[in-house]
């Protein structure tokens, strides 16, 4: 769609509750006429203005700045508008309701990004940068968003697009010529140059991983039998009385998602139904669920009542195999009147477990420090030139290395058509990242999680 086919999209740009200032921005073809008609007065381009913006009725509903930014040189790359108003959301919905009135939209969730992406200010993978940008909780995270924004990430993706365009060109052209071995048409230099892609594609592919892990932190379920204390430890660790804690076994039944920050870097807890046999129907449910949770745990904290950490040992051991990493805390340590340290727990092998009281607070220190240090490592904070990365890139470019394998490998039997098509198929994928190749609803589910206004 051009620009001129679009309508014009008003929203608050700024956060929600009162403000010192509070933008109001408009987008698309009409975004001048209506800036003008509120401002009673012309815009210069990239001027400000201080003007006052009236209502449909003649009202001065405030005065403010206004600008006006002209395509293509803008955000979206539409004529974009900024009213600059005090901050009170009663003015700014007012001024949004006076555009709508001359002829402008309610903008949805993320549609100015998502115009800034089809008019090709920014690709796919920069404008979820934006969202990664204005949702980072700490320098660091807004860092490594900005470096994806900046395009480090997109540039990247963009090189190996066109070594394989390349290597698609060529195999395309030896297919013309059935009869020749492969070997003669340069075939040594191709599957040279694959090797060199697939090793590119690699380091791409274990960056973008670091990205995911430092977007969306640890992942971190709390697992162990009934009444050790997992929920008294979630409380403790979060600082809120957040889960409910009672000394009936079984309490918990439902996931319970708490996010914290340990140490500047962000992490998601999980408190889960204790593990045990038997149990009614909705306990049961409950440790369904706990088993479902952890498969997506990166982290196990696994929680014991250290006057018989043997108890439930079995089924949690059971329940944790599959989790890349274990914390193993004994827990009510109060109970057994020795001080909180480290112990080594004989069933546990090498394994070390670490001992405290909800109660007292004894220990939780050591806790704190060592869910850090894992989340932390997880994220590979302090790494230089890190950049965000979602899911969608990850797989993507997992996919794109499947291909790409395929691709050598019909290769290696002279296969050129499988190796053509596996190429292709290795290009597009690696295409879905920035947006080159894409499915129309895979847009509509990216820009809708975004803020309005954004
Ligand atoms: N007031 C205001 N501040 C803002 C934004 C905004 O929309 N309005 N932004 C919104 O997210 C961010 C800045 N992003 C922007 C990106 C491009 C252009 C722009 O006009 N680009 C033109 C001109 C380039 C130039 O002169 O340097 C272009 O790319 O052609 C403006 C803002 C953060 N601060
Ligand atoms: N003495 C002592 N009691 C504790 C400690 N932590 C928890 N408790 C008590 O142990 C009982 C169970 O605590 P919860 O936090 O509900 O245990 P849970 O592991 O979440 O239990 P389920 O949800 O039933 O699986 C409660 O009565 C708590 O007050 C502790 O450090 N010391
Ligand atoms: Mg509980």
């Amino acid at each position: 769609m051009t620009t001129a086919h679009r309508d014009t999209i008003a929203a608050i740009a700024t956060a929600a509750g009162p403000g010192g200032v509070g933008i109001v921005r408009l987008s698309g073809p009409r975004a001048r006429a209506i800036g003008e008609a509120l401002c009673r007065r012309g815009l210069r381009v990239r001027h400000a203005h201080h003007a006052r913006f009236h209502d449909g009725a003649g009202e001065v509903l405030d005065d403010g700045i206004a600008l006006y930014f002209a395509a293509p040189a803008s955000f979206t790359g539409e004529d974009v508008v900024e009213l600059q108003a005090h901050g009170s959301p009663a003015v700014l919905q007012a001024l949004v309701a006076a555009c709508v009135a001359l002829g402008a939209r309610r903008a949805r969730a993320g549609e100015f990004s998502e115009r800034a992406f089809l008019e090709g200010r920014v690709d796919l993978a920069q404008a979820e940068a934006i969202a990664d940008l204005i949702a980072a909780a700490d320098l660091q995270a807004a860092r490594a968003a900005r470096r994806a924004l900046d395009g480090e990430f997109s540039r990247r993706v963009e090189a190996l697009a066109a070594d394989l365009l390349a290597v698609r060109v060529h195999v395309e052209a030896a297919i013309d010529f059935v009869d020749e071995p492969i070997d003669t048409l340069g075939g040594g230099a191709l599957k040279a140059k694959l090797a060199r892609i697939a090793d590119d594609l690699d380091a791409l592919l274990q960056a973008a991983e670091r990205g995911r892990r430092l977007r969306d932190g640890l992942h971190a379920v709390i697992v162990g039998p009934p009444n050790a204390g997992k929920s008294s430890l979630l409380n403790a660790l979060a600082g809120s009385e957040r889960a409910i804690v009672t000394e009936i076994a079984g309490t918990t039944r439902d996931l319970l998602h708490e996010t914290l920050r340990v140490d500047g870097v962000e992490m998601t807890l999980v408190d889960t139904a204790g593990l045990r046999e038997g149990g009614d129907a909705i306990e049961r449910e409950g440790m369904r669920r706990a088993g479902a949770e952890l498969g997506r745990a990166d982290l196990a904290i696994v929680v014991l009542d250290a006057c018989d950490p043997a108890a439930g040992r079995r089924a949690v051991a059971d329940a944790i195999a599959e989790v890349p990493q274990h914390l193993w805390v004994h827990n009510k340590i109060d109970l057994l009147g020795t001080p909180a340290s480290e112990t080594t727990d004989a069933t546990l092998g090498d394994a070390v477990a670490l001992r405290v009281s909800a109660h007292t607070g004894a220990g939780l220190a050591a806790l704190h420090a060592a869910l850090g240090e894992r989340a932390r490592r997880y994220a590979g904070a302090g790494e230089a030139g890190a950049f965000t990365a979602r899911t969608r890139h990850v797989e993507a470019l997992q996919a794109t290395a499947a291909e790409l394998g395929e691709a050598r490998l019909q290769l290696d039997h002279e296969v050129l058509e499988l190796a053509a098509e596996a190429l292709r198929q290795a290009h597009d994928r690696l295409g879905e990242i920035t947006g080159r190749v894409h499915a129309d609803d895979l847009l509509g589910h990216i820009f809708s999680s975004f803020c309005i206004g954004k």
